[in-house]
């Protein structure tokens, strides 16, 4: 058991678990993507432990970029999506990955949608490490997913309450 600020967190997932599902996603990138050159745009800040192991299995040539987007207080959504750092690399033509720790509602989602609607892309995917199947209320298919987990709020491996947890390498789930 963990404290983060006023919570108590009990363990949920463990490193080898999410060694395998980041292993499961990295082999079907690299089977779709082979010989493409895809950029990789990753979502700060929670992104930023799976965007690394998942970029470092990628076996062809790529490029990486980053957004910084962000919703939460607490451990619930505002429901308004804040780009806090945009885009810094013209995509137009360009296979893209969007890199995610975790699809929950998919307003955030919903949001990359707008910001690449206008960019011209030749294609887009996401690919998230952890999804609420239960949570998700948007239609946008997500192609790559790492573990389905139930509507619990998370901490670990890059996702945070409130600013603590992010560095934690297994993945904890709020003690009810
Ligand atoms: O599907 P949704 O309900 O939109 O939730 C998913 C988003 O929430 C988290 O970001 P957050 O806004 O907490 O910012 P952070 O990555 O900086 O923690 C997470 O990193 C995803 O980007
Ligand atoms: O379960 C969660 N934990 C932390 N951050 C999040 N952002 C969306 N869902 C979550």
């Amino acid at each position: 058991m963990i404290q983060l600020h006023d919570l108590q967190f009990e363990p949920f997932i463990s490193e080898a678990e999410i060694e395998e599902a980041i292993a499961k996603v990295a082999i079907s990138l690299n089977e779709e993507y082979k010989g493409q050159n895809p950029v990789f745009v990753g979502v700060l800040n929670g992104a930023f432990m799976f965007a690394s192991d998942v970029i470092k299995r990628f076996e062809g040539d790529c490029e990486v970029s980053f957004v910084k987007l962000g919703s939460y207080e607490g451990t619930s959504t505002t429901g308004t999506v804040k780009t806090l750092v945009g885009l810094n690399q013209k995509l137009k033509g360009r296979k893209v990955i969007i890199l995610e720790d975790i699809v929950d509602t998919g307003n955030t989602l919903e949001e990359i949608n707008r910001i690449l609607e206008i960019e011209e892309v030749a294609d887009y995917q996401v690919a998230t490490l952890f999804f609420k199947p239960e949570a998700y209320k948007k239609d946008f298919e997500i192609k790559f997913k790492g573990l389905e987990i139930p509507n619990k709020f998370i901490v670990g491996y890059g996702l945070d309450y409130d600013g603590l947890g992010r560095n934690l390498t297994q993945v904890y789930k709020r003690k009810e």
